[in-house]
C-alpha cells in the first residue's frame, strides 16, 4: 500500500513498530477493522497505574516509557536543532483589548510543548495565531527558521501546521473513514476508492498504536470521547503534518480515555512532530510534556523544561505570572536561554493589567 503522507515520520527506522501492528479482520460491512495496541517488541503493555503520573521531575525518556511511547525522541542535548515554530513578538488586540503582548514561542520537533495559563489568559488566541484563524497584528513567525506569512488556515495547513480543536469538529453522522478523509477523498477515476481509504484509516490508526476496537465504519457518533479524540487525532496527522496543536484534549475525557490519548500525543512527538497542547491539568501538563510555556495576562512569562519546574512553580507562574522560586535564564549557570531543552526561562516580567 501506498502511504505517502506518512512517509515522513511513520517508521523512522523502526521495523518494530510494524512487528505489533494490530491483528486486522474484514467487518461485515467490508470495512478494515483493527483491535488493541500496537506495542514494540520486548515491550510490556503499559501499566495503568504507572506511579509517574503527576511526578513532576521526569526525563523525557521516562515520560515516553511511563506512556507506553514506542521509542525515545532525539537526543535531549540536541544544540542545532531549529524550533518548527518560532514566534516573536506577536502582539494581538481585539478593539480596544490587548490580548497578546509581545509574546515569544517555540516549538521544535519531537517534543510536546505544553501551552498553560489562566482562563482568559490568551493561550486559544495565541494559537489561532499559529494556525492563521487569527491575523496577528505584529510580530515575526518563522517556519523551519524561515519567515512565512500565516494569514489565514490555509497558509498554516501548507505548511504542515493542523489544530485539533476542543470541539473536534468531527461530523457525527460520517464514519470513521468518511471523518478522517472528508475533504480530501482519495478517488479511482471518478468514483471514491472506499477501499484504499479503508486500508488507510486502518493502517494509520494501527500505525498510532489506538487501543479502539470495531470497524472503521463505524459511524462517529458510536465512538467514546477518547476515541473521537483518537479520529480527531488521526485526521490531523494524516497530511504531512509538522506540528500538531490540541486544544484541552483530555477536557472531556475519564482517567482511562485521557490516558489513551495522553499516550498518543507522546506517540505523536515520539515521531517527530511538535505537539503543542493547550492544557489545564498539571498531571497531564507533567506526564506528557517536555516543555511548558506560561501565559499570564497575555504575556509569556516563561518556556521551561518540564524537568526544571515543579507543579508549584507552575501553578505559580499561572496564578501570578511569575515564581519565587525560579531563576530567570541569565542568573542560572549554563548558557543563553532557548535552544531546544535549554533552560529558557523567556523574562518577560509581568505586569498587572491596566
Ligand atoms: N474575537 C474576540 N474578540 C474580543 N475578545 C476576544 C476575542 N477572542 C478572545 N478574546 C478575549 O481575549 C482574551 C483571551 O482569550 P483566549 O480565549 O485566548 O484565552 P484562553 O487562555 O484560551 O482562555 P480559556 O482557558 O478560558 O479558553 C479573553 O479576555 C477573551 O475574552
Amino acid at each position: 500500500m501506498n502511504l505517502p503522507a506518512l512517509s515522513g515520520w511513520f517508521p523512522r527506522g523502526r521495523g518494530g513498530d510494524r512487528a505489533g501492528d494490530p491483528a486486522r479482520t474484514g467487518s461485515p460491512a467490508g470495512g478494515a477493522a483493527w483491535a488493541g495496541p500496537a506495542q514494540p517488541a520486548g515491550r510490556a503493555a503499559p501499566d495503568a497505574g504507572a506511579a509517574s503520573w503527576g511526578t513532576a521531575r521526569l526525563t523525557g525518556q521516562d515520560r515516553s516509557a511511563a506512556l507506553g511511547g514506542a521509542a525515545r525522541w532525539e537526543p535531549l542535548g540536541m544544540s542545532a536543532v531549529t524550533p518548527v515554530l518560532d514566534l516573536r513578538g506577536v502582539h494581538k488586540s481585539f478593539g480596544p483589548v490587548t490580548v497578546l503582548h509581545d509574546v515569544d514561542f517555540v516549538a521544535y520537533p519531537g517534543e510536546v510543548t505544553a501551552l498553560v495559563g489562566d482562563n482568559g489568559a490568551g493561550k486559544t488566541t495565541l494559537v489561532k495565531c499559529m494556525a492563521g484563524i487569527v491575523r496577528r497584528d505584529r510580530g515575526e513567525y518563522l517556519f523551519e527558521g524561515r519567515p512565512v506569512r500565516v494569514d489565514n488556515p490555509r497558509e498554516a495547513a501548507s505548511l504542515g501546521i493542523e489544530v485539533v480543536h476542543q470541539d473536534l469538529a468531527l461530523c457525527e453522522n460520517l464514519d470513521i473513514v468518511q471523518n478522517l478523509f472528508l475533504g480530501r477523498e482519495r478517488r479511482r477515476g471518478m468514483v471514491l476508492d472506499e477501499a484504499e481509504m479503508e486500508e488507510v484509516a486502518a493502517d494509520i490508526l494501527a500505525g498510532l498504536s489506538v487501543r479502539m476496537t470495531g470497524s472503521v465504519r463505524q459511524p462517529v457518533w458510536a465512538l467514546s470521547g477518547g476515541q473521537r479524540q483518537t479520529v480527531a487525532i488521526a485526521r490531523a496527522v494524516l497530511g504531512d503534518s509538522k506540528v500538531v496543536i490540541l486544544d484541552e484534549p483530555s477536557s472531556a475525557l475519564g482517567v482511562a480515555q485521557t490516558r489513551q490519548v495522553l499516550e498518543l500525543v507522546r506517540r505523536l512527538a515520539d515521531r517527530g512532530l511538535a505537539v503543542v497542547l493547550i492544557s489545564h491539568n498539571m498531571n497531564d501538563v507533567f506526564a506528557v510534556s517536555d516543555r511548558i510555556a506560561a501565559l499570564y495576562l497575555g504575556r509569556m512569562v516563561a518556556q521551561v523544561r518540564t524537568a526544571d519546574v515543579t507543579h508549584t512553580q507552575v501553578v505559580e507562574l499561572i496564578t501570578a505570572g511569575r515564581s519565587a522560586t525560579l531563576e530567570p535564564p541569565d542568573e542560572r549557570p549554563g548558557g543563553p536561554a532557548g535552544g531546544p531543552l535549554g533552560a529558557d526561562v523567556t523574562p518577560q516580567a509581568a505586569e498587572p493589567p491596566a
